[in-house]
């Protein structure tokens, strides 16, 4: 089964002069760790919030394990996934804690086990201590890591993160990258985005490098490599595709 699998993606965004996405087609095999790459504007995040139901696309379909994405299938595909958006999800008035309670109750979870849920993924995530501090306080790091709890409280099988390493330290960088590794290591699979190549060569199963709306290429890190002879790394070969122009 693939983790996600579009087929012929369009959408062109209200008032767009130009589409964001045009024919985008990739399927990631499950239980693999998949990188979503590409240039600024080459359309991530506008498929990430396609894949999590929170942008419609004006053509093409989707699947999330196996469940074509319709109306009929949204409940069952809220429960399989989980999303961590590019912009921190949190009420940075109420402390973590609060934060997660009130995410954990979106998903039916209460009193003792969301608790113990709760707590667990803090000391997991090296924020025992910060349980009690209102989230506005929190450095960056502290930020995205609560913020990747905030979407696994249902253990979903399927973890999509846009861009969850963008802007943390080192030390907060390996942790979530750690964490991205054994939550793949319990069966689930990830697909994330990342502009940090290097990152994505190590921890990636599979890439597939998207531009200007579409597939441009797809394969395992060494696969696309061995690919090119003059290609040393990932970012040799993302270079291959996407050209040097720099983007708009
Ligand atoms: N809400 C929106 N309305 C209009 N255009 C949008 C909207 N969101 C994104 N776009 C446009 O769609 C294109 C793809 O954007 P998207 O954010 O999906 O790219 P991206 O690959 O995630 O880029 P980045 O690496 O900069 O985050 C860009 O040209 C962007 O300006």
């Amino acid at each position: 089964m693939n983790s996600i699998a579009v087929k012929d993606l369009q959408k062109t965004y209200a008032g767009a002069l130009v589409p964001s996405l045009s024919g985008l087609s990739c399927a990631f095999a499950e239980g693999k760790i998949a990188g979503l790459l590409g240039p600024n504007g080459a359309g991530k995040t506008t498929t990430i919030s396609i894949l999590c139901g929170l942008v419609e696309p004006t053509g093409g379909s989707v699947e999330i394990l196996g469940m074509a994405q319709t109306p009929a299938n949204r409940e069952a595909i809220k429960r399989v996934i989980g999303v961590v958006p590019q912009r921190i999800a949190l009420y940075p008035q109420l402390t973590a804690f609060e934060n997660l309670r009130y995410f954990g109750n979106l998903y039916g979870f209460s009193g003792r086990p969301l608790k113990d849920k709760i707590m667990h993924h803090l000391e997991a995530f090296g924020l025992e201590k910060a349980a009690h501090k209102e989230t506005g306080k929190f450095s960056g790091g502290m930020k995205r890591r609560a913020n990747i709890i905030a979407s696994i409280l249902h253990e979903p099988r399927l973890l999509v993160l846009d861009e969850p390493t963008a802007g943390v330290d080192v030390q907060s960088r390996s942790m979530i990258l750690q964490f991205l590794r054994d939550y793949n290591a319990k069966g689930n699979s990830v697909i994330y985005t990342s502009h940090l190549l290097e990152e994505a060569e190590q921890i990636c199963d599979e890439v597939a490098i998207i531009d200007e709306g579409k597939l441009v290429t797809q394969g395992t890190p060494s696969g696309l490599i061995g690919r090119h002879g003059h290609c040393r790394n990932l970012e040799d070969v993302f270079l291959h595709y996407t050209g040097h122009a720099v983007r708009d």
